[in-house]
């Protein structure tokens, strides 16, 4: 592993020592303290989730906390706006390695107590639901009901409103698109204190330009989302391919968005030539006693991305029915493929026999307690990036994650992109197949700068009108990202909503600057 930088700051011995040590000795904090605290958290929050869907409490207490926001906005005006306004979400907390700088001398609005299921509507099919929500929480309450979310992103711990100012993908993507996609309407709170609902139809302007938009033009304190019946299993079809032309050939065959029978679209590279296409569909389980079920999310479960590496080196093709929820969060216990650096023997059968039932440990405990010498180290050598390309670039792509990263697993996950307006308008086209590439782990590449190389990336995906996405470190100037990213509707809006002296404008909330 290249734990040493020759241009930048160069560690000393002592400190090459410690960061060894901090690295490959980091479960003995993890396994002992984190995971169990992890496992109480969830439980808790849980049990907290159940009480409030029986008695029915949040419709109500959303009022009251909307109003609060309100309140807290009103004071802001009649102080004379005078600092910026963000979320109140504390850093540890958010799914993205940094932590945010613009938000220290900002006014923090308290969105963050917005975390509750609001309402089911099984004759509009949708669901409402704060930004705080998680996937976890949505997967678990729909599901059981017979629900889902065509679009429903792996980590249980990501959030409605990080995902729509964000941005979400996930295997149901091929078919519906990104997150804000399956979204129908949002409850929006501007920065005078005015509460709006906005719907493709009555406010479309403001509807196109929040995805994507970072909280930089009204906060979001309620989401509806389209949801779809499921069935208890998805059916799901492993496909070896033997070379990076055969990938790409296959998967383009397969993202057909008018295929009727698959639901699901997702594909792991585990080296240059090696892959497997996953193919799945809703299913009410199998047909006969010899078919295999696969409950892949029970504790005592190798680790997902394992288990397919072993499936191909068996056979070329298999199929497995797995239990849906298990299925949409099958990279959640191993955090993709992180956990493997953070707990080594977290796969080891004897682990996973007596202490994975705790798994995974809750990303922002990590992040909260990843020591300073760690987070150099990560800084130095560790990738964590996320190219949305067009599905007909995908050869390139990898050629050059190869050449540049190399690092595998290497998530690829087709997703059809629509053009509307906004941040993400198409540019010459009305509708287009993307796919995202997804680069997790440390690199032990030659000549890997973090910065340098991620220029290059990301100039590769400007060249061919791909996206980066904005959780991840962005080395782009603001004129590369305004090249990247369309923001006519997003400027306009700014300026007729009186966002300009309220909010920080998107580039100085993703750029590398902005973030620790
Ligand atoms: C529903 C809706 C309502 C709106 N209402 C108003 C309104 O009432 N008043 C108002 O002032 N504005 C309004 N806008 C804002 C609107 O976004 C812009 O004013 C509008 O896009 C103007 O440009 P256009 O549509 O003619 O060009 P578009 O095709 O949208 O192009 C505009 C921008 O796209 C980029 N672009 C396009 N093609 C390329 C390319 N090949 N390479 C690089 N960049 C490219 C450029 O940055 C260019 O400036 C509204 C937008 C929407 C979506
Ligand atoms: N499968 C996938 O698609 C995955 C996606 N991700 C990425 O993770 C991020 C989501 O993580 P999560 O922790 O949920 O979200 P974050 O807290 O990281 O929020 C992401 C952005 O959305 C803004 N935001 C969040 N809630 C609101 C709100 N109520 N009103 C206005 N703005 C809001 C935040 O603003 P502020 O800075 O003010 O807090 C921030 O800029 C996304 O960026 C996503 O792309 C990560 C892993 C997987
Ligand atoms: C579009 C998709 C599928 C994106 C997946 C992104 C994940 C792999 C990312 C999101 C948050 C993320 C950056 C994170 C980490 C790993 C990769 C994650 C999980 C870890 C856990 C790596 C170890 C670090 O010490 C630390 C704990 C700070 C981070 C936290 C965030």
């Amino acid at each position: 592993m290249n734990l040493v930088d020759e241009k930048d700051e160069k560690p000393t011995r002592w400190e090459k020592c410690v960061e060894f040590i901090m690295f490959h000795f980091r479960w003995v904090f993890v396994v002992p303290f984190l995971l169990p605290l992890s496992f109480l958290f969830n439980t808790v929050f849980d049990f907290r989730n159940r009480i409030v869907h029986a008695v029915n409490s949040a419709p109500n207490a959303h009022v009251r906390k909307v109003k609060h926001i309100q309140e807290q906005l009103k004071e802001w005006n009649d102080n004379g706006r005078k600092s910026k306004l963000v979320n109140a979400r504390p850093g540890w907390l958010t799914m993205s390695f940094r932590f945010p700088l613009y938000k220290e001398n900002a006014t923090k609005i308290a969105t963050d107590k917005l975390f509750d299921i609001l309402d089911l509507d099984v004759e509009k099919m949708t669901v409402k639901a704060e930004p705080g929500v998680t996937m976890g929480q949505l997967s678990q309450y729909l599901i059981s009901r017979g629900y889902t979310l065509p679009v429903l992103p792996e980590l249980d711990d990501l959030t409605v409103g990080g995902l729509i100012n964000g941005c979400g993908v996930e295997s149901g993507s091929f078919k519906y698109g990104m997150f804000q996609h399956i979204c129908t309407g949002y409850e929006v709170v501007m920065s005078d204190g005015e509460l709006k609902n906005v719907y493709p139809d009555s406010d479309n302007s403001l509807f196109f330009a929040i995805p994507w938009s970072q909280g930089t033009i009204c906060f979001l304190v309620a989401a509806t989302i389209k949801i779809i019946p499921c069935k208890k299993y998805v059916k799901l079809t492993y496909k070896k391919t033997e070379t990076l032309s055969e990938m790409c050939e296959q998967l383009t065959e397969d993202s057909d968005r008018n295929s009727e029978n698959v639901d699901f679209v997702e594909a792991l590279m585990f080296n240059k030539e090696k892959g497997c296409i996953m193919l799945g569909e809703f299913s009410d389980g199998p047909d006969t006693h010899d078919e295999v079920v696969n409950p892949i999310g029970r504790w005592y479960k190798k680790w997902f991305y394992t288990h397919v590496e072993d499936l191909i080196n068996k056979k070329h093709e298999s199929i497995e029915y797995i239990p849906l929820r298990d299925y949409y969060h099958r990279h959640s216990k191993s955090i993709f493929w992180e956990l493997r650096d953070i707990v080594p023997f977290g796969n080891n059968v004897l682990f996973r026999y007596l202490m994975a039932w705790m798994c995974p440990p809750k990303i922002a405990f990590l992040k909260a307690t990843t020591p300073n010498v760690l987070r150099k180290l990560y800084d130095r050598s560790h990738v964590l990036q996320d190219m949305l390309v067009p599905l007909d670039k995908l050869e390139e792509c990898i050629d050059l994650f190869h050449k540049e990263v190399e690092i595998y697993p290497m998530w690829l996950c087709p997703f059809y992109l629509k053009s509307q307006p906004g941040l993400m308008k198409l540019r010459n086209a009305t509708h287009k197949m993307y796919v995202d590439v997804g680069a997790y782990g440390v690199t032990s590449k030659d000549g890997y700068h973090h910065e340098r190389t991620t220029r290059r990336l990301e100039s590769f995906v400007r060249s061919v009108n791909g996206f980066q996405m904005t959780y991840a470190d962005i080395y782009m100037t603001r004129a590369e990202y305004a090249e990247m990213f369309d923001r006519t509707l997003y400027d306009w809006k700014r300026a007729s909503c009186k966002c300009i002296d309220a909010f920080p404008d998107i580039y100085d909330k993703i750029c590398r600057s902005g973030r620790r």
